[in-house]
């Protein structure tokens, strides 16, 4: 497997994007964003991942976590991108948190 960084969520999210221009009837990205419950399906996916995630923490299944915690993070890319919120929104947000909560 090739080295693995945070740089993958820029790259899912691109793809993401890219999906949401070209209909590909074997994505399944392309199956949520078009799903005929509309945005209430991703709205789905990620109450149940989420709700997979705490499951796992719970079970302190170490496995799990990180398999049930991947899923959620890959639904809220795609919750994000249908509604046109870029990831660059989301750290601008993240970083000046951080610059007014720092105390050193
Ligand atoms: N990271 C993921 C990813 N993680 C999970 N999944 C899919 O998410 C689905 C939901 O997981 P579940 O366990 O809930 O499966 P399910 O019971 O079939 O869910 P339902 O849809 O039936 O509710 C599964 O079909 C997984 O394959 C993902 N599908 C895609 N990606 C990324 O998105 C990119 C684009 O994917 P496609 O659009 O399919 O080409 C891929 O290259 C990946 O990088």
């Amino acid at each position: 497997m090739q080295d693995a960084d945070l740089s993958i969520l820029n790259r899912v999210y691109e793809i993401i994007l890219d999906r949401k221009q070209n209909y590909d009837e074997s994505s399944y990205v392309c199956k949520l964003l078009n799903h005929r419950k509309g945005m209430n399906k991703i709205l789905e996916k990620v109450g149940e991942e989420s709700i997979e995630t705490i499951l796992a923490v719970r079970n302190e299944d170490h496995k799990e976590i990180v398999s049930e915690s991947s899923d959620l993070i890959f639904h809220l890319l795609v919750m994000l991108a249908a509604n046109n919120i870029t990831l660059d929104e989301i750290a601008a947000e993240l970083s000046a948190r951080h610059e007014s909560m720092k105390r050193d």
